[in-house]
């Protein structure tokens, strides 16, 4: 599904800060990925999303080489990809009933044929009461249960999230990891990016573990 063979990556004139990346996301897969703060975890998000390319090596992404994937393909490919950012990038200007369905409108469905969907995700992340309201009013826990409900609504091939759990307390975020565990037992990959110890002990899943730039597995 996802493929990674010798990736490296560095900013600018830079070290390289990961180096030799080589391993698989498989279809309905689920993963942690660790590691220190700065071991370049949020940077390997962003180059599975294709937000980032690598400087050297091979990566493909549901069979194409991301090397000759145009600009103009690539949203296509990311609507297959939910992704959980940590700055949360919901639009302020829309309440977050409007930013959780945005995914589904800009694929062309009508609001009949989503909206219960919708409420019925909110409800799940505990936002029942808060979906007419516009970000700027909503905790910082709020906001990341927003963008994971966003994430979750199109049911992704791929489900990408950079601390999910970084702002809500123990009881919220072993719910919200049900909700990935449910949401992958459905078909959806995916992988979490967690310094939260206590998040990993609650599954028996494989653990990508960053450290000084590489890469090492545990399955
Ligand atoms: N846009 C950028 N330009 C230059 N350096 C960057 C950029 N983004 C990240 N870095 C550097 O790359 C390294 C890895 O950062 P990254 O944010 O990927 O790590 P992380 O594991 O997600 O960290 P944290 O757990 O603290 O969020 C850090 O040294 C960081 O300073």
């Amino acid at each position: 599904m996802i493929r990674f063979e010798n990736v490296g990556l560095r900013y600018g004139m830079g070290s390289e800060i990961l180096r030799d990346l080589t391993f698989r996301i498989e279809p309905q897969s689920f993963q942690f990925l660790t590691g220190p703060s700065g071991a370049g975890k949020t940077s390997l998000i962003r180059l599975l999303f294709m937000s980032l390319r690598p400087t050297r090596g091979l990566i493909r992404v549901f069979d194409r080489d991301l090397s000759v994937i145009s600009k103009q393909e690539l949203p296509e490919l990311r609507r297959k990809i939910g992704v959980v950012f940590q700055d949360f990038r919901l639009l302020d200007h829309l309440t977050t009933y409007e930013n959780v369905a945005l995914p589904l409108r800009v694929i062309g469905k009508e609001e009949h044929e989503y909206r219960s969907d919708v409420i019925e995700l909110l409800k799940w992340v505990g936002l029942g009461d808060r979906m007419h309201v516009l970000p700027p009013v909503l905790s910082g826990g709020e906001k990341q249960r927003a963008a994971i409900a966003r994430a979750l609504i199109t049911r992704p091939e791929v489900l990408l999230a950079d601390e999910p759990t970084g702002n809500v307390d123990p009881p919220l975020a072993r719910r919200l990891l049900r909700l990935f565990i449910e949401l992958n037992k459905l078909g959806t990959s995916v992988v979490i990016a967690t310094h939260d110890i206590a998040l990993l002990e609650q599954v028996d899943a494989r653990r990508m573990v960053l450290a000084d730039g590489r890469l090492q597995i545990f399955d």
